[in-house]
């Protein structure tokens, strides 16, 4: 039975810090490097072994898988890195503070910006400090297709691609696959993999770090509602996901 397990990297500084990060290429916090341990620790414990990883081209993720892997003694699985698995670009917010965008554009265009399905931010002017453009790590993708802003609604077009071709692929070998990724692309994903409508979407937060797993039947479809390996520090983990902006 294909099994997948999505990670969401651990904090990064930019949490830490309360900023709208997006494609920014922040590290992790020091939080954010033991939550990541405790989650290999996590997949060890439960005896999840994964035969591939998948990353985005963010160190963030990176880091936490190479962190996780190291903690469950899994290092040596093959890898493959997409810039289809990053964050959500989230246009002219990135490098924003969040408590200060909510203050000076209010609660509901603040939720907006974050949560709706399918309203991006503004788009990231090309001499912003926090644009991408000529970014060596993205030198081998088609300048056209990489974006300036995003709503989920367009992650989950540029990422469904990437989940059919590759992804998908791996788990109807029957492979274990682990994917560790963001807060948004990983909403993305399990928004297509749970049916969930545009409106509900809006209501799901991705807790850092903490293991969520999904056995899959050989179309691809849960056989049961995905678990997280610590249920309540998941759900601790996204109240303080919904809660950002509210709080410094
Ligand atoms: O800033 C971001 O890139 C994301 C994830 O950290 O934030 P949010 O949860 O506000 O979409």
């Amino acid at each position: 039975m294909p099994k997948l397990v999505l990670v969401r990297h651990g904090q990064s500084d930019w949490n830490e810090k309360n900023l709208f990060t997006g494609w920014v290429d922040v590290r992790l916090s020091e939080t954010g490097e033991k939550e990541a341990k405790r989650a290999g620790e996590l997949l060890k414990e439960k005896g999840i072994v994964a035969d591939i990883l998948y990353t985005s081209k963010l160190s963030r993720a990176i880091q936490t898988a190479n962190i996780a892997l190291e903690a469950a003694d899994q290092l040596y699985i093959p890898v493959k890195r997409s810039w289809r698995l990053n964050e959500r670009h989230y246009g002219a917010l990135q490098g924003k503070d969040k408590a200060q965008t909510l203050e000076k554009y209010g609660k509901e265009q603040f939720q907006t910006w974050r949560r709706s399905f399918d309203v991006p931010p503004p788009v990231i002017e090309d001499h912003s400090e926090f644009s991408q453009i000529g970014d060596i790590r993205y030198k081998n993708v088609d300048p056209s297709v990489l974006p300036k802003t995003e709503s989920l609604a367009l992650v989950i077009d540029r990422l469904l691609p990437y989940w059919q071709d590759e992804i998908a692929a791996d788990l109807l070998d029957g492979k274990t696959v682990l994917i560790a990724a963001h807060g948004n692309s990983l909403r993305a994903l399990v928004k297509h993999l749970d049916n969930i409508s545009d409106e509900e979407i809006a209501g799901l937060n991705i807790p850092t770090g903490i293991p969520l797993v999904y056995e899959l039947d050989d179309q691809l479809k849960p056989t049961k509602p995905a678990y997280y390996l610590d249920p309540e520090a998941a759900a601790a983990g996204a109240a303080a996901v919904a809660a950002q902006g509210t709080k410094k």
